[in-house]
């Protein structure tokens, strides 16, 4: 093991991943702050899980096609220590108060989703790869949720001022998960130029397996158009048919839009419809009113296009049905998490017969496809609640990879599946990651996010637009505070 054939690749908030320089192949490494130190059984077993949940629970939901669980390796630690020293200096400012473990050895190895799932190294032909973030892409219709807000405003489009306010990002995001997942290519075309303008964490461009477009934090130069057009005009415009200039820019960026809305409708997972076929269904209002797609076509006295329908195979559906397994919202989920922490109060040894922590198996699994949402008063009820809202945060927060490599004329020769662009063709492969089982523990610390999104989102924005509004209108706006208890 030579930590000079690997090479940082990204990180998020609870992994870290080096790429192969030659193989297909990342290592994803588990972080901790430095004052947390695990067993290397408690490490192994947490990455045994993370395998086992995609294998058992993840596959069956999204389709055998789009899932890669990888498996748990054993590296010599010294290769470990001195990949550490190599990659430090290229991680973000932003995401090191968090070291690499060091300690156990233990890392998952998986395919390196930036790049074509078919060789074993890396392709000859350039390869383009964009990972989407989408977030969540429906609006509670829970009749627990305590604000109407929540039922007209999405999380994301709320979340955004929060994290501006406290300097996460620099820019309010134009992007809405309900325009991306609507199926409308008009508000997918808007959704994903408003994340190429304001990427944040939820929009990175590799080509050939780098990064070349993305923040690495908000300290990161902001977005450039015509740097990425020039970076990605041979994909689209082979024949060089095209000078450069604004007008190239706009040209590249709409075939790169364009191409990516096309492979994000193809059901290319053949797949089952999915587990959740019989689902909740699409439910809660179509259409976000914060987001500007549709607030410019309001003033503009139009309607926004309703959603026009995913489709069934393609992996937005799929994962939009595993996220609305958020059937109650957090302030619905909320009390029957209390009702499973005070059973375990008074029978801690039965922590592991309830499988909070796994093992991740088919009856884990199978026990998530009871959706009935009639309390029995039972713990039961809700665990099973409390297991399925676990499962739908980890759907909200997983990244869609899609891989783009032009095709060669004699495409018949690839078994991949082909989409087309103006000027060129592209193979591609569509893949999830980053589904991690969201920890039991986390929780009361969403229930408190919650609360702080919504009351910041009421008391500065909402209360400014009702300001607005009473000043213009000179009515009195009531905007109440929403609090919920802790
Ligand atoms: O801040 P990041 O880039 O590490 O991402 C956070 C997620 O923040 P964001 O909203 O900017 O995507 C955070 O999601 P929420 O803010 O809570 O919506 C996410 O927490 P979960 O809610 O538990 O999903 C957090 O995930 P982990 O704490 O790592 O499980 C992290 O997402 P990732 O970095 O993609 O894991
Ligand atoms: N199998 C993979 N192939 C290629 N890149 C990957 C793969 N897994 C993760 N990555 C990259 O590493 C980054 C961080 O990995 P991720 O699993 O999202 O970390 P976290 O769990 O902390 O969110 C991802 O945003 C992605 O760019």
């Amino acid at each position: 093991m030579d930590e000079n054939e690997w090479r940082y690749h990204g990180e998020g908030n609870k992994s870290l991943v080096v790429a192969h320089a030659q193989r297909c192949v990342v290592l994803r490494f588990l972080k901790f702050p430095p004052n947390r130190k695990k067993t290397s059984e408690e490490i192994f077993q947490h990455l045994q899980n993370i395998v086992d949940f995609g294998k058992n629970v993840m596959k069956e939901f999204l389709g055998e096609n789009y899932v890669h669980c990888g498996e748990v390796v054993q590296l010599p630690l010294d290769f470990v220590k001195q990949l550490c020293l190599k990659i430090q200096c290229e991680r973000p400012e932003s995401r090191c108060d968090k070291d690499l473990d060091t300690l156990s050895g233990y890392a998952l190895c998986l395919p390196n989703l930036a790049r074509l799932q078919t060789y074993q190294f890396a392709e000859r032909r350039p390869i383009l790869c964009v990972e989407i973030k989408p977030k969540c892409g429906f609006i509670p219709f829970s009749s627990d949720v305590t604000h109407d807000m929540k039922h007209r405003v999405c999380r994301y489009c709320m979340h955004q001022h929060l994290k501006v306010a406290t300097g996460k990002w620099k820019q309010i995001s134009k992007y809405c998960p309900l325009d991306l997942y609507s199926g409308n290519k008009q508000r997918m075309y808007f959704a994903l130029k408003s994340l190429l303008q304001e990427a944040q964490n939820n929009l990175k461009i590799f080509k050939n397996g780098e990064l070349i477009y993305g923040c690495k934090d908000a300290r990161s130069p902001m977005a450039d158009w015509s740097e990425l057009a020039h970076h990605l005009k041979p994909f689209f415009f082979p024949s060089n048919g095209l000078a450069s200039g604004p007008h190239c820019t706009r040209a590249v960026i709409r075939e790169l839009v364009r191409v990516i809305t096309r492979v994000l409708l193809s059901g290319s997972d053949k797949g089952r419809a999915g587990a959740l076929r019989s689902g909740p269904g699409l439910r809660g209002p179509p259409v976000c009113e914060a987001s500007p797609f549709s607030r410019s076509l309001r003033c503009q006295g139009k309607n926004t296009p309703e959603r026009s329908g995913l489709p069934k195979g393609c992996l937005l559906y799929k994962t939009l049905q595993v996220q609305m397994l958020d059937l109650l919202d957090i302030e619905g989920l909320y009390p029957l998490y209390r009702r499973v922490e005070r059973y375990l109060e008074e029978f801690p040894e039965e922590r592991k017969t309830l499988q909070i922590d796994g093992p991740y198996d088919e009856a884990f699994y199978q026990r998530l496809l009871d959706l009935s949402t009639e309390d029995d008063g039972t713990v039961a009820f809700a665990l099973t609640k409390v297991q399925q809202y676990r499962v739908a945060m980890t759907a909200k927060d997983c990244s869609i990879m899609i891989a783009l490599s032009p095709c060669l004329q004699d495409a018949s020769s690839d078994q991949r599946p082909v989409v087309p662009s103006s000027r060129s063709r592209f193979a591609f492969s569509v893949s999830v990651l980053d589904l991690d089982l969201k920890p039991y523990e986390s929780i009361p610390h969403q229930y408190k996010l919650d609360g702080k999104i919504v009351n910041y989102y009421l008391k500065t924005v909402h209360a400014k637009d009702a300001t607005v509004m009473s000043t213009r209108f000179k009515e009195s706006e009531d905007c109440t505070l929403v609090l919920h208890k802790v």
